[in-house]
């Protein structure tokens, strides 16, 4: 069974590559990291920094998560991500997302022992 940590490396983490603005990056990756089975995941961040940069995140200090519970933290440098999001023509099983790169601060839940990211809150 697939960890919760090792689910947020496969839904978020692609460190080896630079944002990409090929327009077929979330197209590929979404599939790759099998995000499209089933059906369309709608909303998809990729974070290009390195993983020990993103399990440091959760060093920083606690801030309050979207469905309100205590354990997000916040990057406190701005990092080059890559947000998926499906376009409204995309029909499954050809599941089509506009790629978009950004440098952002994020905001990653953090649990367990060790404590590291397992839900990606958002970015700012
Ligand atoms: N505090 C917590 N502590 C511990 N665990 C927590 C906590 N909170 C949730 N989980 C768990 O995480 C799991 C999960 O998949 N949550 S999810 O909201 O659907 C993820 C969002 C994210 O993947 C994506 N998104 C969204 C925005 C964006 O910019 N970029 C971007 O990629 O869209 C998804 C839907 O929004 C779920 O098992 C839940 O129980």
């Amino acid at each position: 069974k697939e960890s919760p940590a090792r689910k947020f490396q496969r839904q978020h983490m692609d460190s080896d590559s630079n944002p990409s603005n090929s327009s077929s990056y979330c197209n590929l990756m979404m599939r790759r990291r099998n995000m499209t089975k089933g059906y369309c995941k709608s909303v998809n961040t990729f974070v290009h920094n390195p993983l020990v940069d993103v399990q440091a995140i959760c060093l920083q200090k606690n801030i309050t998560c979207k469905n309100g519970q205590p354990n997000c933290h916040q990057s406190n440098s701005s990092i080059p991500i890559t947000d998926c999001r499906l376009t409204g023509s995309s029909k499954y099983p050809n599941c089509a997302y506009r790629t978009s790169n950004k440098m952002r601060h994020i905001i990653v839940a953090c649990k367990g022992k060790p404590y590291v990211p397992v839900h990606f809150d958002g970015s700012v």
